[in-house]
């Protein structure tokens, strides 16, 4: 069994793993650009099923400030050229963007907030309108350089052109608008006890190099974008290149390591570096791309359409030995066969080349479909290089931990266990739902009486009883389960908690879920959000009462933490606090 859990068809856009982020520091945003506040604009609350796009519809943002004036009858056609003025950032990273005379709102990717740009009406929406960027007429003093020689190929750092203080404004805005809205909590940010409840973004300290993982994927179609967007200005695209991709030249190859061009599960974008991973990272990958380049012939790349060929993904995790702190580097590399005569030259090469290698993996994986999610591992290559070695990786002086994919990050959990305010006299039961491999309750637990996780993957259930085990943590239980589903059993499986910490996926927590939590009552609610459109509506649900507000209000909301974890790219993470109304 693959302990190490992997991701499946990777492109650079599959960005989503906390990585390792060091201080805590506050971003001061300039305050002229804080848009004028509205009240709360009463509305359905959207269904568990709504996400993202529903949820973020930008006719909406239109209307958040009431001096922008309401909506024309104008309504542009599909495939027509339009003047636009860039707003602001939205879902994905969209520019949320208005036609200059009318006001009309067209989500634009690539669009830049202050921008002016020419764009093209790709499809009509209810109220909006989807358009790709054909042309910047004028930038906006906030677009700086792309420093990545892949950026707007790959799919992944999609405001690398945005000058990080400009992202971050962006991101914080974002988290603030959807809470008002969506939350219905209005803009008029109450000062409370510690000021106002929506906090300014905590910026990540490294720009570059916090991913603690990559997946490259080895295949025989070669994407080569035709259109540079690079350039601070006269960022041009074309119809074909947003729409299909096909302005691309399509070659095939013997031999493509890289990223999936995004949307395509067959073309690889070539990568020679991918400026979020460590350096000695992107030295591997060079190494691993000239070998692997020269031995096609005996070690064919794999082929998505004819599923033939032998190499299929290459993963490179890198963590820190928590003793020395030294660079530790593990290496996972998938084929469709074991045939360990032709790894092991490329495993002895390597190893000599990077001392830093702690583990070789290699898995296999037979199915067609691209993943290297259900790949079998072999024990292949294991010894010497100390397979996993998991007592090496370090996060908040803890030892042995089993990295989730989902690498959590000692700011992060600060503001967890900040938010959670444990007495610190142990008598406190934590309820740690979506727990995954338990690491948030864990980094806890001594201040607690007893730490119960829930957690829907039995592999994270099992990871997470080892790292309580490893850490000699004895007030730790954790429990598989569905929490879409709850069971009328769920709460004899635990004490009444305390505190709840809740760390969803994107859809955000179940109806079931929040009606439980309603009745629960635990006295605080620490909700761990990496969807602030999905944390915003379960938000509005707990602290505003039940469908149509028949419910009486049980919680008020303390705190709205936004944290960027992911510089450059679109994810924004949120840590709120909610106390129950005694
Ligand atoms: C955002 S991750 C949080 C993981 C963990 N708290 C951490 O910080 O690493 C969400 C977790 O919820 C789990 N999950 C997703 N759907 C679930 C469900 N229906 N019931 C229980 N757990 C679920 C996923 O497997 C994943 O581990």
């Amino acid at each position: 069994m693959a302990l190490w859990r992997s991701v499946s068809t990777v492109c650079c856009s599959s960005l989503g793993s906390r990585s390792a982020v060091v201080p805590l520091r506050t971003c001061s945003i300039p305050a002229t650009r804080i848009r004028a506040s509205s009240s709360a604009v009463d509305r359905t609350r959207p269904a568990f099923e709504d996400v993202d796009e529903k949820l973020l519809e930008p006719v909406e943002r239109s209307q958040w400030d009431p001096r922008e004036g309401k909506q024309s009858n104008f309504y542009p056609k599909k495939g027509q050229d339009i003047e636009l003025v860039c707003d602001s950032l939205a879902y994905k990273g969209h520019g949320v963007c208005k036609v200059v005379d009318t006001g009309f709102v067209l989500l634009c990717e690539r669009a830049l907030p202050g921008e002016r740009l020419i764009a093209r009406v790709l499809r009509k929406r209810r109220g909006f309108a989807e358009a790709y960027k054909l042309k910047t007429i004028s930038v906006h003093d906030n677009a700086v350089v792309a420093p990545c020689q892949h950026f707007g190929d790959c799919g992944g750092c999609k405001t690398q052109n945005l000058a990080y203080h400009a992202q971050l404004y962006e991101k914080e805005q974002q988290v603030h608008h959807l809470i008002a809205r969506i939350g219905r909590f209005g803009f008029s940010q109450p000062e409370g006890p510690t000021g106002s409840y929506l906090k300014p973004i905590v910026p990540c300290s490294m720009e570059y190099h916090y991913r603690n993982k990559m997946e490259f994927s080895f295949g025989t179609q070669k994407w080569v974008p035709a259109v540079s967007y690079n350039a601070v200005s006269g960022n041009e695209g074309t119809e074909e290149s947003q729409q299909t991709l096909s302005v691309t030249t399509q070659q095939s190859e013997d031999f493509v390591l890289g990223l999936h061009a995004p949307k395509r599960f067959d073309r690889i974008l070539p990568i020679n570096e991918c400026l979020l991973q460590h350096d000695v990272a992107n030295q591997i990958l060079k190494k691993v791309k000239t070998y692997c380049s020269a031995n096609s012939e005996k070690m064919p790349a794999y082929n998505a359409h004819t599923h033939k060929g032998f190499l299929r993904h290459f993963m490179i995790r890198t963590g820190s030995d928590s003793n020395t702190g030294s660079l530790q580097v593990m290496v996972n590399l998938v084929t469709s066969s074991f045939q360990p005569e032709l790894v092991q030259p490329l495993v002895s090469s390597l190893v000599k080349e990077f001392p830093q290698i702690v583990s070789f993996v290699n898995n296999v994986a037979t199915g067609v479909g691209n993943t290297s999610q259900s790949a079998e591992e072999q024990g292949f290559a294991r010894k010497p290089y100390n397979y996993r070695n998991p007592e090496r990786n370090s996060l908040r002086n803890f030892r042995q931990f089993i990295l989730p994919d989902e690498y959590p990050t000692e700011v992060l959990y600060r503001i967890v266990e900040d938010g959670c305010s444990l007495r610190g006299d142990g008598t406190e039961i934590i309820l740690d739902l979506f727990c995954g491999t338990g690491t948030i309750g864990l980094s806890i637990a001594k201040g607690a009486k007893h730490v119960y996780g829930y957690e829907l993957v039995p592999e994270a259930v099992a990871d997470a009883r080892r790292n309580a085990e490893r850490n000699g943590i004895m007030n730790a239980t954790f429990i598989q389960g569905d929490l879409n589903k709850l069971k009328d059993d769920f709460n004899q499986e635990f004490p009444k908690p305390d505190i709840v910490i809740t760390d969803p996926n994107r859809p955000g927590m179940h109806p079931k879920l929040i009606k439980y939590l309603l009745k629960l009552k635990a006295r605080r609610i620490v909700y761990v959000s990496c969807n602030p459109s999905t944390c915003a509506r379960d938000l509005d649900w707990l602290c505003h009462g039940g469908e149509g507000g028949l419910e009486p209000q049980t919680y008020r909301l303390v705190s709205v933490q936004p944290v960027d974890m992911f510089p450059h790219t679109p994810h924004i993470e949120c840590v709120c606090v909610l106390d129950l109304i005694e």
